[in-house]
């Protein structure tokens, strides 16, 4: 039986070695973490990560061939096949900080995996790292090796969050980079024969490392790249009464652009888009690419643009001043269906109302106090380490309530912002709303999830991104 370990119980690492358990009964697969919280979770009814589906795969396979456990040396020390699926972050210092990625866990994992092994081991970096890090980590594999053979395979993820069990059970590609050598090839030929369980031989991609590296890189940009296109037009289309959704339907019909990703919003967030574009313009830079690094860094620029504009929108709507006034906020993850909100724009856009002293009342279906507070008063980049590794957040935002649901939010504020686009805010009784709001009462859609007219009918005054201005 072929034994796989996943180091890095996370977001990826949790779904992807589940839905490889539920597809390859024949496969024994452990998840190992050094976070004992998050551990127990995957082995509790509550897991520690919100995603559709996930319950009942985790649910199907966890404790036939699906293990969850701390004992990291063990898993590792037994497995065929280890894929890393640990934190990446951005560096906070030293050479390259604030854009390269922080390679302190992957290091460390490697290093583990070589004291511990004992037999051939297929690694495979499952995490998004920079370019020729498989160089780096054969280095720390190879040297003082006891005579172990160890084949590096790129494999990078491409599930979105709110999604990540339906891509993973069907994906546009899986891609496999590996060494052109005979050994390089059987390596990735094994890997492949566990994906070709369910995925169709030809949506599986082989490469060369870099190739593979260096796509997860591009794919991220290339995605975070249209919505910073659409954002901007958002912009324009405020200031000359185009209506972006029009454009973005109108330009995203030409087959060769394609529909998908032009959706306008307060800015993209999540925990890679921004991580992974600072990460491939250091690499440009570093490569003596200037003018290419820059190309990238204005998709950041923009999207930074992008959320201030959307803060100063609502000031400049409130007279000016947000100082003393309720404001409440609607959704704090970075996008619906999930309870993540690293990165989230969410985040910005708060901590710019409440440096204008507002006062917040915010509501997410899936976002604890617990995390609002630690996000709004942590560090920039310090949410991309073990949770047990987290500095502590000092103390809570005095001007940040929590509530569990919206009316309550809602009640006696001066305005309302919409920042995340779950379903639920498009069901709300608005004009409950409208009665318990101060007047007058203004709506800031962030996430165009309302009916504008509908709204002002009611009496609010609404802004919606990249839509004509209330008269
Ligand atoms: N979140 C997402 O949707 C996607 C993330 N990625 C990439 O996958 C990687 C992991 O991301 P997430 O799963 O979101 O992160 P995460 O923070 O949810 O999970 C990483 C896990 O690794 C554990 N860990 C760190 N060092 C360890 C070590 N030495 N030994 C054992 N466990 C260790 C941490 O405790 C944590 O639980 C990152 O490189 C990210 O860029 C790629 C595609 C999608
Ligand atoms: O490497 C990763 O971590 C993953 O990053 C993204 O997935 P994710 O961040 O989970 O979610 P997306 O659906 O891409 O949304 C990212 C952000 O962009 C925003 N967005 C998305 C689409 C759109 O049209 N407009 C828009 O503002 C979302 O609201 C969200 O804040 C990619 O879509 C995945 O392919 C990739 O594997």
């Amino acid at each position: 039986m072929v034994k796989i370990c996943c180091i890095g119980a996370g977001y990826v690492g949790g779904p992807t070695m589940a839905v490889i358990a539920l597809k390859c009964p024949l496969i024994e697969v452990a998840v190992v973490d050094i976070s004992v919280s998050r551990i127990t979770a995957w082995n509790s009814d509550q897991l520690p990560i919100y995603e559709p589906g996930l319950d009942d795969v985790v649910k199907s396979c966890r404790g036939k061939n699906l293990f969850f456990s701390t004992d990291v040396e063990k898993h590792v020390a037994e497995a065929d096949i280890i894929f890393v699926s640990v934190n990446t972050p951005t560096k906070t210092r030293g050479l390259g900080a604030g854009k390269a990625a922080d390679l302190t866990y992957w290091e460390s994992a490697a290093r583990m995996i070589a004291d511990v092994s004992k037999s051939d081991k297929i690694v495979v970096e499952k995490s998004t790292v920079p370019v020729k890090t498989a160089e780096a980590i054969e280095k720390i594999l190879t040297h003082n090796s006891k005579g172990i053979k160890y084949q590096i395979l790129s494999n990078p993820e491409f599930l979105a969050e709110g999604t990540a069990i339906e891509d993973l059970f069907g994906p546009d590609r899986v891609l496999i980079g590996g060494r052109e050598t005979p050994e390089g090839q059987k390596a990735i030929q094994m890997l492949k024969d566990v994906y070709a369980h369910w995925v169709p031989e030809e949506r599986i991609i082989c490469t060369n490392l870099w190739s593979a590296e260096l796509s997860k890189l591009a794919a991220n940009a290339f995605l975070a790249q249209r919505i910073s296109s659409v954002n901007a037009m958002s912009a324009l289309c405020e200031a000359t009464g185009a209506d972006v959704a029009e454009v973005s339907h109108a330009v995203g019909k030409d087959t060769r652009i394609g529909p998908k990703f032009l959706n306008a919003s307060v800015g993209f967030g999540g925990s890679c888009f921004q991580k992974d574009i600072l990460n491939l313009v250091y690499i440009c830079e570093c490569n003596g690419l200037p003018e290419v690094a820059n190309y990238w860094k204005q998709v950041i620029k923009v999207n930074d643009y992008q959320k201030s504009r959307f803060v100063n929108r609502i000031v400049t709507s409130m007279f000016n001043t947000v100082s003393g006034k309720k404001i409440a906020i609607f959704g704090f993850a970075f996008k619906k269906d999930t309870g993540d909100t690293r990165e989230t724009p969410a985040i910005d856009v708060c901590k710019g109302l409440l440096g204008d002293k507002a006062r917040l009342s915010i509501y997410d279906p899936q976002v604890t106090e617990d995390q609002i507070q630690r996000d709004l008063s942590m560090n920039k980049f310090d949410w991309d380490h073990p949770v047990h590794l987290q500095p502590m957040s000092p103390s809570s935002v005095k001007q940040v309530r929590v509530e569990w649901d919206a009316y309550a939010a809602a009640k006696g504020a001066h305005g309302l912002c919409i920042l995340t686009e779950w379903d639920e805010f498009k069901k709300l009784d608005y004009q409950k709303i409208y009665d318990k709001m101060m007047k007058p009462a203004l709506v800031f859609d962030g996430r165009n999830v309302v009916k504008a007219e509908e709204l002002r009918e009611i009496g609010f005054i609404v802004y919606s991104i990249g839509r004509p201005l209330d008269p």
